[in-house]
């Protein structure tokens, strides 16, 4: 099984939102990393074939999804960024109702829908109104929506967003729970919802994949390191402007600095293991003053 992405690119007016971009997933979870306007959802939303690309395929095992029609939507299940949910309908009336949309006939839906609820930890608020939930009991529900066909891709775009840290921790052991028999792509600009759980990072810039490998990979692909040093306080700012930091400690009159480097900065730095965090800044980062262009 396997899902290719062929030098796909997509424009709106002047701007390339994906631009010729090439990979391929197989089963597992995929996390695509980029900050706001990378050309995430672009890209899944082709994926989905809600747009279409102007110029690349995307095949699944060899057939062009454009062509494939309902035999392709039947595999596939999409959790949009902000998925339309019904606020006066029940969590069980709800997905009665997309397995509707869907085709799905009732019997197989109502079985399909109290394994899915007990799936998310959602079976004993099937009654509740979904105008009740928190927003990551409505992110689960959308994950339940997508999962209705028990799709072998499930794509999921920027699932965490909004969401604390319990649920977030919940929210990826199900992630990594679902991808067991399937490819679960998602998006995020939070390095560490894909972190330990995603078998293959793909980072996106500008329309562009500049990196694409596991998390160990990304790391090693750095052409800097990452320093510490202790500094006085007031030298902060000029570290802050020329140097890609990536976090500052302040105590007393010193701060202690983390900052990535090609070279070393301070005599006697320690050279510190570098993280996902530390190689998103370097190909993400922008030193202080410095803005998106
Ligand atoms: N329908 C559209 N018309 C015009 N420009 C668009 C359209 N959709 C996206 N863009 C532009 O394409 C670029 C990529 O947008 P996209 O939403 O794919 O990025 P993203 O990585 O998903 O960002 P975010 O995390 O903010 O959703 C942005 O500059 C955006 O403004």
């Amino acid at each position: 099984m396997e899902l290719s992405i062929n030098n796909v690119t997509k424009q709106f007016k002047d701007k390339k939102a994906v631009n010729d971009i090439s990979f391929s997933m197989g089963n597992g979870v995929y996390g695509l990393l980029g900050v706001n306007g990378a050309g995430k959802t672009t890209l899944m939303r082709m994926l989905c074939t809600l747009t279409t690309p102007d110029c690349g395929t995307i095949t699944w095992d060899g057939k062009d999804i454009f062509k494939m029609g309902a035999s392709y939507r039947q595999i596939l299940g999409y959790l949009p960024q902000d998925f339309g949910y019904y606020p006066y309908l029940t969590i069980y009336d709800y997905m009665m109702y997309i397995a509707s949309i869907k085709g799905i006939r009732p019997a197989v839906a109502k079985k399909r829908t109290k394994e899915l609820l007990k799936q998310v930890g959602l079976s004993d608020q099937k009654k509740q109104k979904m105008r009740n939930l928190s927003g990551g009991m409505v992110r689960r529900v959308g994950i339940a929506q997508a999962m209705l066909n028990d799709p072998k891709i499930l794509i999921l775009d920027e699932p965490t967003a909004g969401l604390d840290p319990n649920e977030r921790i919940r929210f990826r052991n199900l992630i990594s729970e679902l991808a067991e028999e399937r490819l679960v792509l998602l998006s995020t600009h939070i390095v560490s919802d894909v972190e330990f759980i995603a078998n293959k990072i793909v980072l996106m810039k500008e329309g562009q994949c500049c990196f694409e490998g596991t998390s160990d990979e990304v790391i090693a692909s750095m052409d800097k390191k990452v320093y510490c040093f202790v500094v006085p306080r007031e030298q902060v700012d000029h570290y802050m402007r020329n140097y890609l930091v990536v976090n500052v400690k302040t105590f007393g009159s010193n701060a202690e600095l983390r900052i990535l480097s090609d070279h070393e900065l301070v005599k006697g730095a320690c050279v510190e293991e570098a993280t996902l965090e530390d190689a998103f800044l370097n190909y993400f980062g922008e030193r202080a003053g410095e803005s998106h262009a």
